[in-house]
């Protein structure tokens, strides 16, 4: 059996998008962590795969797998790359687009300029919607934010505490600010924020630098993919926590390792604008490579 599949990125994070409409596609978390590999796969941070809607008010579903093979709820760059290839496979020419994600709808739109731009939904900050265990810690209060204090032990067994701005986008973040992004431990602190105790479905760990009120530069450490050249729903949470606290002023254009993202918030809706780039089209021996 042969799948179909479109190579695309966004700002750098880069995702295998599957057409499960005009195919029937059993994607399993193994086939997922198959297909993501970059030696024995095609290589991505995220797997897409795109569905008929399952509800009235949606047009199509969408489904997001981490490199891991997990399953996760929010995918800012791979809902614009969504968008992209319904139009380019002609699934659809309707714009905007309703897209069923598994916590809700998100509202997609191609703009004439070619950048796409999306509603990506709510925000939260209550941690147990997060979901974040605040059990016995007392946060610092930061204009409208608080900062939690994450217990962290280091490779050499020292104990530290960074401060973090716990946000859900759908997916849950944990935000702290740094001086310079460029030197910020993120290959030692994000994996150990990643897989903290205090967070039971791990969290994607953002490091912001603010540069001014409109503009800072962003690393994440995703959960389930590592370190990716940009993350959507991260520059979501960041843009969010850092208006919350008093840093930035919305919109705020948000400098990632692979491009561009502009996020605006309005204190409820959050609307993120990007590039997409269609890299290739290419067929994959489901039996032989993904068992
Ligand atoms: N790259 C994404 C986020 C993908 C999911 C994330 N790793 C998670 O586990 O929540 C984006 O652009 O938002």
């Amino acid at each position: 059996m042969d799948w179909h599949f479109t190579k695309m990125h966004g700002a750098g994070n880069d995702f295998v998008v599957l057409d499960g409409v005009r195919q029937n596609i059993t994607l399993t978390p193994e086939r997922a962590r198959k297909l993501a590999h970059r030696q024995f796969g095609v290589g991505a941070d995220q797997i897409l795969l795109v569905e008929p809607a399952t509800r009235a008010d949606a047009d199509f579903r969408y489904r997001i797998f981490n490199a891991d093979g997990g399953e996760v709820e929010h995918c800012g760059n791979g809902a614009r790359c969504f968008v992209r290839f319904v139009h380019e496979q002609g699934l659809t020419d309707r714009n905007p687009i309703r897209a069923e994600i598994c916590t809700g709808i998100i509202v997609l739109n191609e703009q004439d300029d070619g950048e796409v731009n999306v509603e990506m939904g709510r925000t939260s900050f209550e941690p147990a919607a997060v979901p974040f265990d605040s059990a016995g810690l007392v946060p610092r209060i930061e204009g409208e934010d608080r900062l939690w204090p994450l217990a962290l032990t280091g490779e050499d067994g020292a104990e530290r505490t960074v401060w973090v701005s716990v946000v859900g986008i759908s997916n849950p973040h944990a935000v702290q600010v740094v001086d310079d992004v460029d030197t910020a431990p993120v290959a030692t602190v994000g994996p150990r924020v990643e897989s903290h105790r205090r967070f039971p479905r791990r969290v994607n760990a953002g490091f912001m630098q603010v540069v001014d009120r409109r503009n800072i530069r962003l690393r994440v450490f995703e959960r389930g993919s590592g370190e990716t050249l940009a993350c959507g729903t991260g520059a979501c949470a960041a843009v969010a926590a850092g208006i919350r606290r008093g840093l930035l002023d919305s919109p705020v254009r948000v400098q990632t390792r692979g491009g561009v993202l502009t996020i605006a918030w309005d204190g409820e809706q959050l609307v993120m604008t990007g590039p997409v780039v269609t890299v290739f089209q290419g067929v994959i021996d489901v039996d032989t490579l993904l068992g």
